[in-house]
């Protein structure tokens, strides 16, 4: 087995909501050069669902508490990694080579790759790797229209992965690679289809644009030139997350019809529903995944992740009152057994 080298590489996975982080994630892990990459996810909404969509489950595989690792979770990222650290020099952890952290889509990166310069043990045992940025070809222009942590994460990126091409017209892609090759003209841009080799994504940790300058900035780590500002809030102002748990089978017809009026009536201010559905009929589960108006094909998943089998979504949303969205689902009768 390769040894474990002397910094280990701290790659993060960012991109805006539902970009494709998590389905890219799934797919590095199985690529052999990255099968022992210890991972941390990061999530904004109450109930974590990523790591049980990526499907890996081992104690290289950390959930990081709900929470935005820019700014509520900085400290609990630096632990996590100070804890795998500690476990690997111990034996008790398989002998990871590198560390991949996926954001939650909300994540302002640069913050980020600071913690770990910041921390007087990590930085002698870790290094901030590529920063890979997943861009969704559909849902990406009004989002770096109306979002500066979508323009924080293009900017930042050292690989800018473009997703969901198979969904969207030539035209659109070529606009929207225009405007990524503007946002960043030094990233790599690839397009996620089958071609990709997603090993390249972590392969040149040299000369990362992150990485280099946090090695020539101070104490504070200052920030590569060119990066759009901040906004005056953490996030923007609005936006918010909340679950819903349902206990029993849900009626996927019922369910479909409310998704659907929903989204057509808010889905401007709906940035994200995920969730993972017991439905009335089915033994196994159901993944559905939802960015603004976009609705994904539902997922069959082959198990349930846990002992718990009611059904969890997960809603991030801007500026749209969660028990609105909490009163219509049950006025739809999702829940069979529901009368309204
Ligand atoms: N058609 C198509 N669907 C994709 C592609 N990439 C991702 N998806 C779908 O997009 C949805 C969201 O993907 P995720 O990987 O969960 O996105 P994410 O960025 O991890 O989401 P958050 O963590 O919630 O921000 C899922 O239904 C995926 O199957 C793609 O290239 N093509």
């Amino acid at each position: 087995m390769a040894e474990v080298p002397a910094f280990t590489p701290v790659n993060l996975l960012t991109g805006f909501l539902g970009s494709g982080k998590t389905t890219l994630l799934k797919r590095m892990l199985a690529a052999p050069a990255l099968a022992d990459a210890a991972v941390l996810i990061n999530e904004f909404g109450e109930v974590g669902l990523d790591h049980h969509l990526v499907e890996r489950i081992d104690e290289t595989m950390v959930l990081l508490p709900s929470g935005c690792l820019c700014c509520a979770v900085r400290s609990e990222l630096a632990e996590a990694v100070r804890d795998l650290h500690s476990r690997r020099e111990r034996g008790l952890v398989p002998p990871f080579r590198r560390v991949i952290v996926e954001s939650t889509g909300l994540a302002d990166p640069f913050p980020v790759l600071s913690t770990i310069k910041a921390d007087p043990l990590l930085r002698h045992h870790f290094v901030p790797g590529t920063v890979i940025t997943t861009v969704d070809a559909i849902n990406a222009g009004a989002e770096l229209d109306d979002y500066v942590e979508s323009n924080r994460q293009v900017a930042v990126a050292d690989h800018l992965v473009v997703t969901k091409v198979d969904l969207a017209g030539e035209g659109g892609v070529a606009r929207l690679t225009q405007r990524l090759r503007r946002l960043n003209p030094d990233a790599v841009l690839s397009i996620a289809d089958e071609r990709l080799d997603v090993a390249q994504l972590v392969a040149d940790n040299s000369a990362t644009r992150a990485g280099t300058a946090l090695s020539q900035s101070g104490f504070f780590c200052e920030e590569p030139p060119g990066l759009p500002e901040r906004s005056a809030g953490r996030h923007s102002a609005g936006i918010s997350s909340f679950s819903i748990t349902v206990d029993k089978p849900i009626d996927w017809t019922a369910f479909g019809v409310w998704l659907t009026m929903l989204l057509n009536r808010h889905g401007e201010r709906v940035l994200r529903v995920k969730g993972i559905l017991g439905i009335a009929g089915e033994a196994r589960p159901v993944a559905i995944h939802s960015v603004q108006r976009l609705v994904h094909m539902p997922q069959h998943l082959e198990n349930w992740p846990s002992e718990d089998r009611r059904s969890h979504v997960v809603f991030i949303v801007d500026g749209l009152d969660p028990e609105l969205v909490k009163r219509s689902l049950h006025a739809f009768a999702v829940e069979t057994g529901a009368s309204n």
